[in-house]
């Protein structure tokens, strides 16, 4: 779990630059509700707990930065809320997003504070909620609004004592479901009431939908009157059909945050007849192009093509057409891979990914090796649910090159999977895919602890040191024994140290698939280092977008040469938004995951190639070892290569198998590598006893 305090001021960082910046650039914040006032109003089951963690984590990897994760009233009055503990407790807590909760009175912050009491960081924020009318109080909350204001001061003092930041809502601020038609005065009364508690924001919610764009605006100038307009959020519903037209109209009235939720999720229980919040699909769609940027952290805004996406999953899993105008247009679209003029990136990286994920699913985990190891280790799971094996079962353990990040398998495992599917044979249990801590997500957990002594040079006997803790089960996060399991390391370029080093406890391993090894002799190891080191220090590393990004890479240097799902992952998962410690008063773009510095300082690790090489030898008179080469000799020269099999292996008769993957240099073409992990996979081992 993401628990350190050089974490928490990270956010803190991120969020006063969240709020600040945004106005004053006519940058717009999506506060994401459907986890909350989407799902709180789904009648029928109760929606699983994983489903919503699932929801949540999807939201986050999209961009969104500020999502409600669910609530604390009484499970009697809205039982679809009655698992945000453990809501909170699943969901991956990424940097930079708030995942605030719904409190509606002392004895909901009770129950937070007994959670925080555990995991100080499971959120920073809540929610406090009134309405503009009595009649709609009584119905929700059992008491009037007076009532209600005055016992929510002390829930508001003491969870900014506990250092939480408070936003406030004010329902019902057109019309009232009970007593029809609202006064604005009291709309202002009462959001002005929140703010002097100490609410940091106050969303005027149109709880009922009725609202017209005119009514809105008056409804605005009112409020304005005792309260600055960047203060005030929108939350309009859709139950009329004018949600975006309000969301218009109060952007041009000069409020800056609207809340919104996927797939049109939601409303509220208690405002009959009321139907979802407007669309954050459409929300984000009818901004496209115009003087409005949506804020999120993905390439520096949230990604329509995901939201689309997940609208249509959320929808698909609840059994019911999402109430999306755009989903509908999006999302068929793409499956009938028509050109959808938006963002070809995004577009055509779903539909590419989608064969994979028919079957797999995947999740990500923070691993907290710490004492033992000091650096926190990212790690990505991908399984089948439900399906069974026996102990015979392989477990994959992908590890990547230099410059990139767990992801980058996804499009190698993706025809992995399809071969297994399609061709059967062995059978795999798991897939996981480890970052090197200097790179991915891992790189921005550790960005502080990597500037204190790892800065010159990185060993790359890092990340086997960090592969070691993680599998050898000495921290938390992830609750695998892999000692139990029938391991299979797969690892990509120069990583053949990071599975041989005799580290203890001793892990298992069933085999091992070298792919492109970078081990060499000394002869080598310097140039190569020299002109990889220095490359990397000069490359361009920030961009004013993905999208920009994707469109310069795609067109110049080596990335051009990438097969074109790894570049779209590159993009999607490899960079990040500013600002970074390299970076600090750099507010827009994007950057690498991966610094410049630290890419440079791991080609300048010259001695774990050499090393590798020294002790290849042995390794593979211990373990069964697979080696796949690129049939094209680009950065490892024929020579090198044919000294590793002829002096170093000493014949391909001492490995478990050997293969050339045709059309591919180092950066292996990924369905030709899957074949060949596939076949290695499949090949028989000839019952050599493994140990690493
Ligand atoms: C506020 C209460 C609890 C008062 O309900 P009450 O009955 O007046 O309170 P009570 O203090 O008499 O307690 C009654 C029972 O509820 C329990 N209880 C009391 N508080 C809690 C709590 N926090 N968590 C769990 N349980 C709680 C309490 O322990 C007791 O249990 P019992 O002894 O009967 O077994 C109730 O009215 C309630 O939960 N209402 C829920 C309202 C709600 O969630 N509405 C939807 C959210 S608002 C919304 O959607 C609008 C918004 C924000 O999106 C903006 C917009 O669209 O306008």
């Amino acid at each position: 779990m993401l628990s350190s305090t050089r974490f928490r001021s990270w956010r803190i960082s991120r969020r006063t630059l969240g709020t600040l910046a945004p106005f004053a650039k006519n940058v717009v914040n999506i506060v994401e509700v459907g986890a909350r006032d989407g799902l709180q109003n789904e009648k029928g089951a109760i929606i699983p707990v994983e489903t919503k963690v699932e929801l949540i984590n999807r939201l986050a990897r999209a961009g969104v930065t500020n999502l409600e994760a669910g609530s604390f009233v009484s499970p009697k009055w809205v039982p679809q809320m009655g698992g945000t503990a453990d809501v909170l407790k699943g969901i991956d807590h990424l940097p930079g997003v708030h995942y605030s909760v719904l409190i509606p009175n002392q004895r909901g912050l009770d129950d937070l504070f007994a959670l925080l009491d555990g995991q100080p960081t499971i959120t920073d924020e809540i929610s406090i909620f009134t309405a503009a009318t009595d009649a709609f109080n009584q119905a929700n909350l059992n008491c009037t609004t007076a009532e209600s204001l005055k016992k929510l001061v002390p829930v508001a003092q003491a969870a900014q004592d506990r250092g939480l930041r408070v936003r406030g809502y004010v329902s019902v601020v057109i019309a009232c479901p009970y007593s029809g038609r609202v006064d604005y005065k009291r709309v202002r009364e009462v959001a002005k009431e929140l703010l002097d508690m100490g609410c940091y924001e106050v969303s005027l919610g149109d709880t009922v939908g009725k609202g017209r764009p005119h009514e809105v605006a008056e409804m605005l100038e009112e409020v304005k009157r005792d309260v600055r307009v960047e203060k005030l959020a929108g939350h309009f519903h859709d139950t009329y059909g004018t949600a975006v037209a309000n969301v218009l109209t109060a952007l041009e009235h000069g409020v800056r945050t609207i809340d919104s939720s996927v797939g049109g999720l939601g409303g509220c229980p208690y405002s009959p007849g009321a139907t979802g919040n407007v669309a954050t699909e459409d929300v984000l769609y009818a901004l496209l192009g115009s003087k409005y940027r949506v804020a999120g952290s993905n390439g520096g805004t949230i990604g329509l093509e995901d939201i689309v996406d997940i609208g249509w999953w959320i929808s698909e899993k609840l059994g019911r057409p999402s109430a999306s105008r755009v989903v509908g247009r999006l999302h068929d679209c793409r499956y009938l891979h028509l050109h959808v003029a938006l963002s070809e990136i995004r577009f055509i990286l779903l539909v590419g990914r989608y064969p994979m994920f028919q079957k797999l699913v995947s999740k990500s985990y923070v691993y907290d090796p710490r004492p033992n190891y000091p650096l926190l280790i990212t790690a990505k799971r991908y399984w089948i649910p439900d399906a069974s094996y026996d102990n015979d079962a392989l477990t994959l353990i992908f590890a990547h090159g230099t410059g990139f990040h767990k992801e980058n398998w996804e499009p190698t495992i993706d025809d992995l999977q399809e071969l297994l599917l399609r061709r059967g044979g062995v059978r795999v249990r798991e897939i996981w895919s480890i970052d090197a801590p200097n790179h991915g997500d891992a790189a921005i957990l550790n960005e502080n602890t990597l500037s204190w002594g790892y800065e010159n040079i990185f060993q790359w006997e890092e990340y086997a040191r960090s592969i070691h803790s993680f599998l050898s089960g000495f921290g938390t996060g992830v609750d695998v024994d892999f000692k139990s399991r029938n391991l299979v390391g797969i690892v990509q370029h120069r990583r053949r140290r990071m599975l041989t080093v005799g580290y203890y406890p001793q892990i298992k391993f069933h085999s091992v698939i070298f792919c492109e090894l970078m081990c060499m002799p000394r002869e080598y190891t310097g140039p190569a280092g020299n002109m990889l080191s220095s490359g990397a220090e000069k490359r361009r590393d920030t961009w004013p977008s993905k999208e920009e990004a994707y469109k310069i890479m795609k067109s110049r240097g080596v990335w051009s040469t990438w097969d074109d799902r790894v570049l779209r992952l590159f993009i999607e998962c490899g960079l990040r938004g500013l600002p970074t410690l390299d970076y600090p008063s750099k507010t827009v773009g994007v950057t690498l995951k991966c610094s410049r510095a630290q890419e440079a300082a791991c080609y300048r690790d010259g001695t774990g190639s050499t090393r590798g090489y020294r002790l290849l030898g042995s390794f593979v008179r211990n373990v069964p070892t697979h080696l796949i080469y690129g049939a094209i000799d680009d950065y490892l020269p024929a020579a090198v290569k044919t000294d590793i099999i002829d002096n170093v292996v000493r014949g391909v008769e001492n490995l478990a198998s050997f293969s050339r993957v045709e059309g591919a240099g180092h950066l292996v073409n990924p369905r030709g590598l899957a074949q060949k992990i596939y076949d290695a996979l499949n090949t028989p081992l000839g019952g050599i006893g493994a140990k690493l």
